[in-house]
């Protein structure tokens, strides 16, 4: 493992004292970069689980693999860690090839979503046991492991057996065993999946915490895409072996690349584009006026985007061309910060359906059967693509 402190601070490497010094940062930085060029598996029998896939991870990053089940998560999760041996490609970390080095000589940690806890064992031996196993002698250890233990709030139950406790106690045992050895890249694959939404979200919070302050590279994989863009520094979207966007939460919310990705981040407002002239686009609610150049065969709406006000009021912004139609609506759910409303919208024939998310400002809300004006801005009208592999 290379030397790395990060955060080597009097009270030792899980203090909340951020102590790291430059070159310790820059060295850091160096031994837990991330690159894959051209990574293939095929399993017997055929299965392609990953095509020619290249990413490269930058050290000290949140790096999130996002996709349903099956598209080849875990599979690269299995190559990083050196469990799985890849069909065809290289695979670096810290700049060094490690494609044929054996996993008990990568700097690298895994957290599996089961805990592979030793159930009988305290919670003491189950996060000293790495320690153990690489000799170092039991003062330090035990030291280590009471630091990491207060540092994951389970200093007071340290010496219970693992069987006697909690799923999300677990959990940070598991976590606590793998950043005590500080790897240089943290491997997780669905760590939280198994635990309730309040103890999910407190674990995001203590995780992506403990991730900023050691300084270690993460990769997440998930298949929940709000949990993805809460944590992620990065995320890239997969499906079926094939890596289809790369973008920050933002980027990929925001512009998914293609179709696949738009709905895999809970997109609906999805038409289909009939014909497109200049600047304006023939959908199923209506031509729209749109500022994307790019060529599309579906129009993405955020439902954030969307305006809306009674009939008759004057429009959002007077002096600019706005989109609008006039909607029904059908469905409100209430979310307390903000309301979504179901609208239906019907142009001829064609009846469609649209979903707006509006802040909660404290201003009247609108009723299930009201009519409302529905202003989309021609910025917010965005092409997609099909094409599920134009990564
Ligand atoms: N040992 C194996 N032998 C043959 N095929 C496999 C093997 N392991 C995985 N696969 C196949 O490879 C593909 C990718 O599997 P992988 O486990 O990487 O997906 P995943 O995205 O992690 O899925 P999940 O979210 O369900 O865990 C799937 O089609 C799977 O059935």
């Amino acid at each position: 493992m290379a030397e790395r402190s990060p955060t080597a601070a009097p009270g030792g490497p899980f203090s909340s004292v951020e102590s790291t010094t430059g070159s310790e940062a820059s060295a850091a930085r160096e031994a837990s970069s991330i690159s894959l060029k051209g990574i293939r598996k095929e399993y017997p029998g055929g299965v392609v689980a990953l095509e020619s896939v290249d990413l490269n991870i930058r050290a000290g990053e949140f790096f999130t693999l996002l996709g349903p089940s099956g598209c080849g998560k875990t599979t690269l999760l299995r190559m990083l860690a050196g469990l799985d041996e890849p069909s065809a490609g290289t695979l670096s970390i810290g700049g060094v090839d490690v494609t044929d080095t054996p996993p008990h000589k990568r700097s690298v940690n895994t957290v599996f979503q089961s805990y592979a806890l030793f159930p009988h064992l305290s919670v003491r031996d189950n996060i000293a046991f790495g320690l153990k196993m690489r000799g170092m002698a039991r003062a330090e250890r035990e030291q280590k492991v009471v630091e990491i233990a207060e540092f994951i709030k389970l200093g007071s139950l340290i010496d219970r057996r693992v069987d006697q406790l909690s799923g999300g106690q677990r959990q940070r045992i598991a976590l606590a065993r793998a950043l005590i050895c500080e790897p240089d890249v943290l491997l997780l694959d669905e760590p939280l999946s198994a635990l309730d939404a309040g103890l999910r979200s407190q674990l995001q919070v203590e995780l992506l915490r403990t991730q900023k302050r050691l300084g270690m590279t993460f990769v997440f994989v998930t298949h929940d895409q709000e949990e993805a863009m809460v944590m992620s520094d990065r995320i890239a979207v997969l499906n079926d072996g094939i890596i289809q966007q790369i973008g920050s939460p933002q980027e990929v919310y925001e512009r998914p690349a293609n179709l696949f990705v738009a709905r895999f981040m809970g997109h609906d407002n999805l038409f289909p584009i009939s014909a497109r002239e200049g600047m304006t686009v023939k959908t199923p609610i209506g031509t729209l006026e749109t500022e994307d150049k790019n060529e599309g065969r579906v129009a993405l709406i955020r439902p954030e985007t969307l305006e809306l006000t009674a009939p008759g009021a004057p429009s959002v912004e007077p002096g600019k061309q706005l989109n609008m139609l006039m909607c029904r609506v059908v469905e409100r759910f209430y979310r307390g910060s903000n309301v979504e409303y179901r609208l239906s919208h019907q142009h001829g024939e064609q009846h469609s359906e649209l979903i707006a998310e509006i802040s909660n400002t404290g201003d009247r809300l609108f009723r299930v059967g009201d009519e409302v004006k529905v202003e989309i801005y021609p910025e917010d009208v965005i092409m997609l693509s099909d094409d599920e592999e134009g990564a």
